[in-house]
């Protein structure tokens, strides 16, 4: 199967509905994303067959959480995942993407341009500078490989409106990291993870995904400065 034929077919798997248009985006922003990668570092994965199943598969299972109208933070985005496959996906949900990295955003401002996303906005900054101007004013956030559990709740929940949600991309035994996490949830306003386990398709890797509902307003003082938040985790 070439690239299309295993997007197309690994979309069906997950039930997921899509338009011409948006295989045609995702293909493109393949084709960007391997581009670019050769100037700057952006993505270990090199090969285009493994960038529809490693990045956007595994992305695109997110996309049933996501409805019309929400509002999701992409915390830690890098290349733009899971946030530019999900906008893609999603094209009535509104997507921020936040990266510390102005060389990755760059390359996201440029990507969103030349693919017409007009449900998406990269931004350059740190999530725990971000929070302080943006409490509380996504229904939704999302973040894969940016941090173990702990200092990822403190710089993401806070962000989180009471009634919405945070999922956490993770490896298939992130059992420990969860269990480790408990008090950083139930301080945060999310006390109840729930693990959802998921088979990439056609990548065949496990994975899970952690919900944390945020029931409760996080206290003012999360989150703290980056380096407490690192050496004196929750
Ligand atoms: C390993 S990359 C993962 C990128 C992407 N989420 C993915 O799954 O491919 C981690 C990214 O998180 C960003 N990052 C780490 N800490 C951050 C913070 N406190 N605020 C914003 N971005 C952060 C880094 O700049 C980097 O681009």
């Amino acid at each position: 199967m070439n690239e299309r034929m295993l997007l197309e077919d690994g979309l069906k798997q997950l039930s997921l509905s899509f338009s011409p248009q948006s295989v045609e985006k995702l293909l493109r922003f393949s084709d960007l994303l391997l581009e670019k990668n050769r100037v700057m570092n952006l993505t270990a994965v090199t090969d285009p067959t493994e960038v529809v199943t490693r990045h956007f598969l595994d992305c695109a299972v997110l996309a049933p959480y996501l409805p019309a109208g929400q509002t999701v933070l992409d915390v830690g985005t890098g290349a733009g995942f899971p946030g530019v496959p999900l906008a893609i996906l999603c094209p009535d949900t509104v997507f921020t993407l936040l990266d510390a990295q102005r060389k990755r955003v760059d390359f996201l401002q440029e990507t969103i341009a030349a693919l017409g996303l007009s449900n998406c906005t990269a931004v350059h900054a740190r999530a725990e500078e971000f929070a302080k101007a943006h409490r509380a004013a996504f229904d939704v956030a999302v973040s894969r490989a940016v941090a173990e559990l702990r200092v990822l709740c403190e710089l993401t929940l806070p962000m989180v409106r009471v009634g919405g949600a945070f999922y956490a991309m993770k490896a298939a035994d992130c059992m420990d990291e969860v269990g480790s996490a408990a008090h950083a949830f139930a301080v945060l306003g999310a006390p109840a993870a729930e693990l959802l386990h998921y088979t990439v398709p056609h990548a065949g890797v496990e994975r899970t995904m952690v919900r944390l509902q945020k029931l409760e307003d996080t206290p003012d003082r999360y989150p703290r400065r980056f380096k407490k938040i690192q050496t004196d985790p929750l």
